[in-house]
C-alpha cells in the first residue's frame, strides 16, 4: 500500500537473489517511505549487498518485485533508475580527474545543467572549494566519500542508496556525512543504507531491517527493537555494562558466531 504522503520511495516484495544454485536472498520484503532513512543491517554475508545490487538493477532477481518511486524496475527500468541515486565506491571514479571534472562529468551523465556558480556552491558545500583542482586519487577517504555522496544526489533522486557510507571515516567526517544524509531525508527523499555500525543505525536510521542468511528477521525503529527485546534472557546475557543496546539485540537475534 502506498504511503498517505505519496508513493513509496522503495517497495521490495518477496525478493529472491540466486547465484547459481545458491540462494543469497530469500523472500525479502520492506519499504522505504518518503522522508525516511532505512538501515539494512546484517552480519557478513547476510545478503545486504545482494539486495542493494538487485535494487540498483545490477543483478536480476530470481523472485519478487522492486518498485522505485512507484515505477516497477522490470516494467519501467529507465524511470525506476532515473529516480534513484547510488553512492559509488571510490574505485569507480577515475583517480586522475579533478574533483571539479568529476562533478561536471557526472552532471553531464545525469543530464543536469551545472553552471559555474552551481559547481562552486557544491564545492563550497562539501568543503572542497580549495581542493577543486586536486585529483580524486589525491583526496583523503573522507573527502572522497563527500564527493561520492554529491554525485549520488546530483540529479535530485527520490531514493538514495548508500552501501556502508561511513566505513573508514573519522568521527568528524562521519557526523558530517550523517548530517548530509539527514538533510537529504528532510527534503522528503528516501534513503536506504547498509551499515555494520549499530551506533550509526541507532543515531540516524528511522527504521531498520535486520537480515541474516538472506531473510528478514525483523523490521522496526531502533528504539522499538530495543524495547521489545530488552527483557529477553539472551539479550541480557550478551549486554555489557548493564545497558541493553541495539548491538545486544542484533547479536542475540543473529548469534555470536563469526561468519565464515
Ligand atoms: N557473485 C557471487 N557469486 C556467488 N555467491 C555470491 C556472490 N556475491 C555474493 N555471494 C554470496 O551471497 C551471500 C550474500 O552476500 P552479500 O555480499 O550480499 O552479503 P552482505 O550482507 O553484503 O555481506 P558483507 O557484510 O560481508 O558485505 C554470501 O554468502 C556471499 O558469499
Amino acid at each position: 500500500m502506498d504511503h498517505p504522503f505519496g508513493p513509496l520511495m522503495l517497495h521490495v516484495e518477496g525478493l529472491g537473489v540466486r547465484y547459481g544454485n545458491f540462494q543469497a536472498v530469500k523472500d525479502v520484503s520492506f519499504e522505504v517511505h518518503p522522508g525516511e532513512i532505512f538501515g539494512l543491517l546484517g552480519p557478513n554475508g547476510a545478503g545486504k549487498t545482494s539486495t542493494l545490487s538487485a535494487i540498483e538493477g545490477l543483478l536480476k532477481p530470481s523472485e519478487g518485485s522492486i518498485r522505485v518511486a512507484g515505477y516497477d524496475l522490470k516494467v519501467k527500468p529507465r524511470h525506476a533508475k532515473a529516480a534513484m541515486g547510488v553512492q559509488l565506491q571510490a574505485t569507480s571514479f577515475q583517480s586522475d580527474l579533478t574533483v571539479e571534472e568529476i562533478i561536471k562529468l557526472f552532471g553531464g551523465i545525469y543530464g543536469v545543467h551545472l553552471s559555474k556558480g552551481k559547481i562552486e556552491s557544491i564545492l563550497d558545500d562539501i568543503k572542497l572549494a580549495e581542493a577543486s583542482t586536486k585529483k580524486f586519487g589525491q583526496l583523503s577517504g573522507g573527502q572522497q566519500q563527500r564527493v561520492s555522496l554529491v554525485i549520488a544526489t546530483i540529479h535530485n533522486p527520490r531514493l538514495v542508496l548508500l552501501d556502508e557510507p561511513t566505513t573508514g571515516l573519522d568521527p568528524q567526517s562521519r557526523r558530517q556525512l550523517w548530517e548530509r544524509i539527514e538533510a537529504i531525508r528532510d527534503k522528503g527523499h528516501g534513503i536506504l543504507l547498509t551499515t555494520h555500525s549499530m551506533e550509526e543505525a541507532e543515531s540516524v536510521c528511522d527504521r531498520i531491517g535486520i537480515i541474516d542468511h538472506g531473510k528478514v528477521l525483523t523490521i522496526d525503529t531502533p528504539q522499538a527493537l530495543i524495547d521489545r527485546h530488552k527483557e529477553e534472557p539472551e539479550v541480557i546475557a550478551v549486554s555489557r555494562r548493564g545497558r541493553v543496546t541495539l548491538e545486544d539485540v542484533f547479536i542475540a537475534l543473529t548469534g555470536k558466531t563469526v561468519r565464515a
